[in-house]
């Protein structure tokens, strides 16, 4: 039972994705297509392999700004309806491959109108891709819950109008509200009227702090905004006085115990902060701290085509760097279907139904 897993059976896992942006995951090989029918000539390559290199070298800039700005060519062609559906659809054919039983997916709708399509178009084409996806994935015999967050941008000004659609569109599989996009400049305080009308509506929201400003965005996105979860968040070690080793003496800040005891989920995404310089590398990444200070900590992925990973892979890299063991992946799973936004039935039925069984096979093979 105490195997190291391996990342074979790390993909058999029933693994739970929180945090996964529809436009940071798509296909090498689909982006070049829908290139070429939407006449986009401004990829840097045309060769399928080496774009998705190409977007991970790029990726891999050390600034969140930089890492964004490889968006300019996902969002490029993510601007049709058909686009959309199909993008949409293979996200959840590579996201049931990879084990994962429930996933909550982002994207921000203001920035697929370029096309001339309205916001309720195209969140209505992604649902519709979604669906797609989960009937494909079930022929093949695998069972995928697939949600949305749509996503306003913070250096934009739409997030009352998102915030309007989530609550829209609530009974259609959009569980939440998230807020993305550039850090530093743009606090979580600047959307405060968009996160009061949703939480107004009894309506969830999760937004992006901690990853490239420090513990007054985490702030804000909790006392100014209600944010249910925090992306990223991990520079709320910035409000721990890290102990030795064992963590004796580990003293947090006012800050850092709000956070701890009141279990908010920090969706963590350890390649992606590797790769905007929110950690300095996996060696030396927070969630190590943050797990055994028992914050609630979940996996992530963030930008699947960015970081080259799947969530298997994530998990498997945590395993080498922290010789992290199946009551850990566990115990993240269970965190992340506990903090997920559907409701409190679906999350009870997939944690006893599928996450407990299948760790448990992993475990004891059965026994
Ligand atoms: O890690 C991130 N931090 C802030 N914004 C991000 C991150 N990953 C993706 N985004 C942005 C870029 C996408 O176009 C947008 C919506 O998915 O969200
Ligand atoms: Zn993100």
């Amino acid at each position: 039972m105490d195997a190291k897993p391996t990342l074979e059976q790390i993909r058999r896992a029933p693994k739970v994705l929180l945090h996964d942006h529809l436009d940071g995951g798509l296909r090498p090989q689909t982006i070049v297509e829908l290139a070429d029918a939407a006449g986009y000539t401004d990829l840097p390559t045309d060769d399928p392999e080496e774009l998705g290199a190409w977007f991970v070298a790029a990726a891999n800039s050390g600034s969140l700004e930089r890492y964004l700005e490889t968006f300019r060519h996902t969002v490029a062609v993510m601007q049709t309806r058909e686009a959309l559906e199909r993008v949409a659809a293979e996200c959840v054919e590579d996201l049931a491959a990879d084990g994962i039983v429930y996933a909550e997916v982002r994207y921000a709708p203001e920035q697929h109108l370029r096309g001339g399509l309205r916001l309720e178009e195209v969140v209505e084409a992604v649902q519709a891709g979604f669906a797609e996806g989960v009937r494909r994935v079930a022929h093949r015999g695998a069972v995928i819950q697939v949600r949305t967050l749509l996503t306003a941008m913070r250096q934009a000004a739409r997030s009352r109008e998102i915030a309007e659609l989530v609550v829209r569109y609530r009974d259609e599989g959009v569980v939440g509200f998230d807020l993305a996009g550039p850090e530093a400049g743009f606090p979580p305080s600047r959307h405060v009227d968009a996160c009061t009308y949703l939480r107004q509506q009894n309506a969830y929201l999760t937004i992006h702090a901690g990853e490239a400003s420090g513990l007054p965005s985490i702030w804000e996105a909790l006392q100014w905004c209600g944010a249910d979860r925090i992306g990223h968040g991990v520079r709320v070690v910035e409000d721990i006085e890290a102990a030795d080793e064992h963590l004796h003496g580990a003293r947090l800040g006012r800050l850092a115990s709000y956070v701890r005891d009141k279990q908010i989920p920090l969706e963590i995404c350890p390649s992606s902060n590797v790769q905007t310089g929110a950690a300095p590398s996996l060696e030396a990444h927070p969630i190590h701290l943050l797990h055994r200070l028992r914050f609630r900590v979940t996996v992530n992925t963030d930008n699947r085509l960015l970081g080259g990973i799947t969530l298997s892979d994530e998990f498997a890299a945590l395993v080498d760097t922290f010789g992290y063991g199946w009551d850990d992946l566990e115990s993240f799973t269970v965190n992340a279907m506990k903090s997920a936004f559907a409701s409190f039935d679906e999350r009870l039925v997939l944690v006893n139904g599928r996450i407990k069984p299948g760790f448990a096979q992993l475990k004891w093979g059965g026994r």
